[in-house]
């Protein structure tokens, strides 16, 4: 798996004295204090792990600080993505969806992007508008462990619950507790988790809950915590794609990922391709990491895109295989000469 961060892994220890009495832990109130300024623009070029402005390619010799575009409100998983993947690197923007964030590409420098968790699968949303995008490039990916929570307002019972609002991928990969626990409660897609918990907080005398992470109990006020690691398997990735308007926006050192990665997508339903994607897989000649495929939205039905991930492991670490654009370049040739039309998404 590529670079694993968990949020609650390095923590400053001043806030230790600023610990407030409720469920969490020292080392999550500095984290929330870590988040919370990661809004702001930090002077500092140079953190702690070596990241810095200067490795920015396209940024590096100039006062840029780059901006970082994730789905809001702050507490979401990409949220804690985006800060782990820049630190103070970097000047956060909150957006309300995540197709917002593939909006804000241009505006911003970089969007962090939920791609894909390992108990319930793609995000669709992401996918969606991967569907549209013709000039944003996938350019880096960053996984996080995600170990959700059911919070409510102070007071409220498991047995009081009547609602659990979520994103629809927290509420999906927590099936198994929601239907053994809550088999009553009627279920909310909200936009993220955050947004969930923050509604939560701000409903006085609400009996839903909310799933989302710890750290939403510092975000939000009148929080309390019912339950902890709630999904349905104890080992839980989201891994999210970093993006930029820029195909030559170069992420900051170290790179994340022991293997390249492109992503392609594919449209094989032109007539000289006999809509055949297995034309496509004979021509790539590289090795494909995923495929996803989602609906064409061209008005014909059953017509699909594929998303073809490719990945290359003879990579030397922190960088790329000899000729690695080529050979992506080469592949898509072939795949236009099968008679599939082939768009590059991302090389990182
Ligand atoms: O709602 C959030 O907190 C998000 O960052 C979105 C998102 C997702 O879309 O997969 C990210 C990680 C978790 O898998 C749950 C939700």
């Amino acid at each position: 798996m590529a670079q694993v961060s968990n949020a609650g892994d390095s923590l400053p220890t001043v806030m230790r004295e600023k610990r407030k009495e409720r469920d969490t832990s020292p080392e999550e109130d500095g984290e929330a204090e870590r988040y919370s300024q990661a809004k702001k623009r930090i002077s500092e070029s140079r953190d702690s792990e070596g990241f810095s402005r200067r490795d920015m390619n396209g940024f590096g010799g100039g006062n840029h600080t780059p901006t970082v575009a994730f789905l809001g409100p702050l507490g979401t998983y990409s949220h804690q993505a985006a800060y782990e993947r820049f630190h103070e690197t970097a000047d956060f923007v909150e957006k309300g969806r995540i197709s917002d964030v593939f909006d804000a590409l241009g505006e911003v420098d970089f969007g962090v992007i939920p791609q894909e968790n390992t108990i319930f699968g793609p995000v669709v949303e992401t996918y969606d508008a991967l569907r549209n995008i013709d000039s944003s490039f996938i350019c880096g990916e960053v996984t996080l462990k995600v170990q959700h929570c059911l919070l409510v307002r102070a007071g409220v019972n498991i047995s009081d619950i009547t609602c659990v609002m979520s994103h629809e991928q927290a509420l999906g990969q927590c099936n198994g507790f929601l239907t053994k626990h809550l088999p009553d409660a009627a279920t909310t897609k909200m936009t993220s988790t955050a947004a969930a918990a923050e509604t939560v907080s701000k409903s006085a005398g609400s009996t839903c809950a909310a799933i989302c992470s710890k750290l939403c109990l510092k975000m939000f006020e009148g929080l309390e915590l019912l339950r902890e690691g709630i999904q349905d398997e104890s080992s839980n990735y989201t891994r999210f794609y970093v993006m930029a308007k820029d195909a030559r926006a170069a992420l900051p050192t170290p790179h994340n990922t022991p293997h390249a990665h492109a992503l392609l997508r594919v449209d094989s339903n032109a007539e000289s391709n006999g809509g055949d994607i297995a034309n496509v897989i004979k021509a790539l000649e590289i090795p494909i990491a995923r495929i996803d495929r989602r609906p064409a939205s061209n008005g014909k039905p059953f017509n699909d895109l594929y998303f073809i991930e490719l990945r290359d492991s003879s990579c030397p670490p922190n960088g790329y295989p000899t000729k690695w654009d080529e050979k992506v370049q080469d592949a898509m040739e072939r795949i236009r000469a099968a008679g599939a039309e082939v768009k590059l998404l991302g090389l990182w």
